[in-house]
């Protein structure tokens, strides 16, 4: 079980400012993706920083598993947009260090562990074993997708995992996302913001719209899994939830449910 509840969660940074987040509400069931949208400052950050624990509640209370939850724990997995991976190490050490706090196994049992997650994401042979800054953007992120799986985390949360990288890498990470998240046996909650709404579409079970600290919108998106992009693409639907997401992230709707 990996579930998510806000309950009624307010954010204010300090006395003088404005209310991030304010009575934020909102159930996330284990085994779901949810994308948080909307327009630059409307508090997806901020949600996503409460859900890691780096962020405590003004108001309310984030709970995770049944628990009061107001730090970081190894239950949940983080992955930023500028790659957090740790420049010092080569490829195969980030994701080793990850398996680590995982598992205490013997040292070749976790590399070759490391080995077959890096080939898994497609960074196989020298690449593995180099700097993060001696190979792309979205290859850094393949290997922050990998140090995540080995990490283990029944709850990934991301934040705009994939802005960083071109159209064609992005798509790409994006599948493999999903191709290694449908293959778990206990499929993770995953939590990301985006500013994409095809990214969150294809992605996600529900996609979240803010609106100045507020829930705008909460659309399910009922396409089957697995998905197929083009297919999805060619629906009506498609185009009909993207046009209300559209609409929902300009303008404050009333009475949010679709
Ligand atoms: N550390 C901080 N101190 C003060 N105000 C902050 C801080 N972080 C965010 N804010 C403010 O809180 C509000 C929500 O910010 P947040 O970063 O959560 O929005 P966002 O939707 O993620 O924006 P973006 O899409 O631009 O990343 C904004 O008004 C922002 O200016």
């Amino acid at each position: 079980m990996s579930t998510i509840l806000y309950d009624n969660v307010s954010v204010s940074y300090g006395t003088n400012e404005k209310t991030a987040l304010k009575n934020f509400n909102l159930q996330i069931n284990s085994g779901e993706i949810i994308s948080f949208i909307g327009s630059s400052g409307c508090g997806k950050s901020t949600a996503l920083n409460v859900a890691a624990g780096l962020l405590t509640p003004t108001n309310g209370e984030l709970v995770v598993d049944d628990l009061i939850t107001r730090s970081p724990g190894i239950d949940r997995g983080v992955v930023f947009q500028n790659y957090s991976l740790f420049p010092w190490m080569s490829n195969l050490d980030n994701v080793l260090f990850a398996l680590r706090q995982r598992y205490d196994l013997p040292n070749k049992t976790l590399q070759a562990k490391a080995a077959d997650l890096l080939d898994r994401v497609g960074i196989s042979g020298n690449f593995q074993k180099v700097y993060p800054s001696k190979i792309s953007g979205g290859m850094q992120q393949r290997v922050a997708i990998a140090r995540m799986f080995a990490l283990d985390s029944p709850i990934f949360l991301m934040d705009e995992p994939f802005a960083a990288v071109d159209e064609i890498t992005r798509k790409h990470l994006q599948s493999l996302l999903l191709d290694l998240w449908e293959k778990e046996e206990n499929r993770k909650t995953i939590v990301m913001v985006t500013h994409n709404i095809e990214e969150a579409i294809y992605l996600s079970d529900r996609v979240v719209v803010l609106h100045e600290g507020e829930i705008n919108s909460v659309v399910a998106i009922p396409f089957e899994r697995h998905r197929n992009r083009r297919e999805i693409e060619n629906k009506s639907e498609y185009l009909m939830i993207k046009n209300h997401l559209l609409q929902a992230i300009e303008e404050k709707i009333v009475g949010g449910e679709r």
